[in-house]
């Protein structure tokens, strides 16, 4: 392992980025906040920039634009691999994506067991282009929330976004690039969700209040709904699916709006002694609510009221989301239904405790998460849809 330290330390004049040796993985909310608050980031222009609009309207025309280019890249066009700068490391390219590969894993497993398990299910080239993803969004969630997190600056973000570029055009820096830079050519994943989640981290450095859920929509997307757009065209939609390419797209990206939602709403006290309040400020007002409540921590039936709205509007992203899982090809359907059922299974946990999100955790026990497999196997028998009318995306 002690090699993996060496590439991990990064491209040429990078901070030194680690993604290994980190104590303890938390969420995305545990990063620094007020290193530059007021600044803005007039140089980039990220997909959903338009203010006068909603940010489901400007997030669902990134979802237009991702269909659109999936449906293009079918048709054949691949992006070149230019694996010729020297990476560190004497290999073969061969060697260099296999052991990539490896390492993409490694981190998988050693980060995020549970995901690893559901990689497992998928079939190999699959599950490899999903750990190279996966380890990009770890690496990019690190640098606001890892270990360097105080040093980092709008500076450096904007140097990972140019490094982006360059995986994308086929010139990796390092070995978990190199596996990215192979997955990108292969697959029909497009760079703008990519971009997104580096804008969300640039969000999270300047942000520690929303004022309204449009804007903790847009967040959410960011870090979490750009990961459903990233997996789709390497999850794969099913040959027989008659669902039209943007309602899964639609799907997915409500699947990571759902997890982000329920990661959020499981870390309330967490979140706010840390100094961030991600549930939308208008309707803690509407609810006789404030960010004092939250840090005081008292379970009132204020809260229970407040929380059970909450948690209805997770629901009902996962709702959306199920519609587009039997779409998907038929070895990605159970890792994607046991990742729903399971995460889904955290905002009953926030009920069976009383809607005591301030100091305890909501977790799905293990024999829960072991009976959620069978489950999420049977509904995965289930494919496409034969009825057209089921899928019908409501925008
Ligand atoms: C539904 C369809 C058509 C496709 C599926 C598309 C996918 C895979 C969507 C899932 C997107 C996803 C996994 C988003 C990440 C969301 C999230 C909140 C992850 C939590 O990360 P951690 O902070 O590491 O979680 P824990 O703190 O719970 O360990």
């Amino acid at each position: 392992m002690s090699g993996v330290l060496l590439w991990v330390s990064c491209g040429p004049k990078e901070n030194p980025i680690s993604i290994v040796g980190v104590a303890g993985r938390g969420g995305r909310r545990q990063r620094r906040f007020g290193l530059c608050n007021g600044i803005t980031f007039a140089s980039f222009s990220p997909a959903v920039a338009d203010p006068s609009r909603s940010s489901e309207e400007r997030v669902y025309e990134v979802v237009l634009k991702q269909a659109a280019l999936v449906k293009e890249q079918n048709k054949g066009t691949k992006r070149p691999l230019n694996l010729n700068k020297p990476i560190q490391g004497d290999f073969t390219q061969g060697d260099l994506l296999s052991v990539a590969y490896d390492r993409c894993g490694e981190v998988c497993a050693e980060y995020a067991k549970t995901f690893y398990l559901g990689t497992q299910l998928m079939t190999q080239e699959r599950r490899k282009a999903i750990w190279a993803i996966y380890v990009w969004c770890r690496r990019t969630d690190e640098l606001v929330d890892g270990p360097n997190a105080s040093h980092i600056t709008p500076k450096a973000l904007d140097r990972w976004e140019k490094r982006l570029y360059d995986v994308f055009e086929g010139y990796p820096y390092d070995m978990y690039d190199a596996a990215l830079s192979d997955t990108v050519s292969k697959y029909p994943v497009d760079i703008q969700p990519f971009k997104d989640m580096i804008e969300g981290m640039r969000l999270d450095l300047r942000k520690s209040r929303y004022n309204n859920f449009d804007e903790l929509y847009l967040y959410c997307y960011y870090v979490a709904g750009t990961v459903g757009l990233m997996s789709v065209p390497v999850m794969g939609i099913a040959p027989e699916s008659k669902a039209s390419t943007e309602s899964i797209y639609n799907a997915a990206l409500a699947l990571g709006i759902a997890n982000q939602l329920t990661n959020i709403l499981r870390d309330v006290g967490e979140d706010a002694r840390r100094g961030r309040v991600y549930l939308p400020q208008d309707e803690l007002a509407q609810a006789g609510l404030s960010d004092e409540d939250i840090l005081v921590g008292k379970v009132t039936d204020k809260w229970r009221s407040f929380m059970k709205g909450q948690i209805q509007r997770a629901r009902m992203f996962f709702n959306e989301a199920e519609k587009g899982v039997s779409e998907l090809s038929s070895a990605s359907r159970w890792p994607v239904w046991a990742s729903l059922l399971l995460y889904r299974q955290i905002l009953d946990s926030i009920e069976a405790n009383d809607y005591n999100n301030f100091t305890k955790r909501a977790y799905v026990g293990k024999l829960k998460k072991l009976l959620s497999l069978p489950a999420a196997y049977g509904r995965a028998l289930i494919g496409p849809s034969k009825n057209l009318t089921k899928m019908v995306t409501t925008k």
